[in-house]
């Protein structure tokens, strides 16, 4: 069983695959003061293709994944660049447009599951909803296919799990949950922000696993947000390493952990070194 559903996407080769999200040179700011945040980012995700982008607290990788969700706050604006998913320029997008693109296409999950779900109902009937409402299922099938997801995202026992209050579950099962309702509607891209950050190394190994397995199964593609270099080491084919709104370096994984060449990178990758970066990072895999 899989978590989403097969797409002509998933069986395209990824070099010939058209690319489902595309930055250029994204500048995020505040269009009336003119204060700028984010000073040019560029990346470009085919099926399948996982992209880490790391930094330290406040360097612009949250607003740049709102930009692409097309979540700003109110007060900020991509002022200049673009944005496009699967072809479309997001610049273009209505409000009615955007809410058909989001969970349908691009999708996301943060740090903090629990805040994402309402405790007052029980989790099944949350991810149905997604699917009623993004892939127009009536409710049994809608239940059914929900039951499946909670399966296909590793839960035991999904039909108990189904008819639970969020406060029963752990944050491990939570952010299962979410990312299940994350690819209800199967989307082409998932943005996980922060996603493992607040669970314990057990429990994030396996949501990275999960993540893994989304992205052989169903060619989905990822942006992975993490202050952690060693989830990204082992999860994305490549790292843009963010600092103060700027992109300071961007390569294959293997090249920007093993051998960086920006100071600020290798700052990052010293500070890791106690929590065994290394055995993730071989000097094989960089050549
Ligand atoms: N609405 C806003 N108006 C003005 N500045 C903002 C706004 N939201 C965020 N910022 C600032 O933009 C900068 C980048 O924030 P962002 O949340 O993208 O950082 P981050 O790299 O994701 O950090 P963290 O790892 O702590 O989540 C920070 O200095 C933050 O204070």
């Amino acid at each position: 069983m899989t978590l989403v559903s097969e797409k002509p996407t998933a069986v395209r080769p990824v070099d010939a695959a058209e690319p489902v999200l595309t930055l250029r040179d994204v500048h995020i700011g505040n269009p009336h003061t003119g204060a700028e945040i984010v000073h040019g980012i560029s990346l470009e995700l085919t099926p399948g293709k996982v992209v880490g982008v790391v930094g330290e607290s406040g360097s612009g990788k949250t607003l740049t994944c709102r930009a692409a969700l097309g979540i700003l706050p109110a007060n900020l604006a991509v002022t200049s660049g673009s944005i496009e998913i699967a072809g479309t320029d997001i610049s273009t997008l209505g409000s009615r447009e955007w809410t058909a693109l989001r969970g349908s296409t691009i999708s996301a999950v943060f740090q903090d599951p629990a805040s994402y779900l309402n405790p007052s109902i029980q989790v099944g009937p949350q991810v149905a909803e997604v699917l009623r409402v993004k892939k127009g299922l009536k409710r049994r099938a809608a239940r059914d296919r929900a039951i499946e997801l909670l399966e296909a995202v590793h839960l035991r026992h999904p039909e108990l799990v189904y008819s639970q209050y969020p406060h029963e579950l752990s944050g491990g099962m939570l952010q299962r949950i979410l990312i299940a309702a994350a690819c209800a509607a199967d989307p082409q891209v998932l943005i996980a922000d922060e996603a493992t950050t607040a669970l314990d190394v057990t429990v994030q190994a396996e949501i990275l696993d999960l993540l893994a397995d989304l992205r052989d199964s169903a060619g989905l593609a990822l942006v992975v947000v993490s202050h952690d270099l060693a989830v990204v080491a082992q999860l994305c084919d490549e790292v843009l390493v963010m600092r103060d709104g700027d992109v300071v370096e961007h390569g294959p994984t293997a090249q920007v952990l093993y051998r960086p060449e920006h100071e600020y990178t290798r700052l990052l990758i010293d500070e890791h070194e106690q929590y065994g970066l290394q055995k993730y990072v071989s000097k094989e895999k960089a050549s």
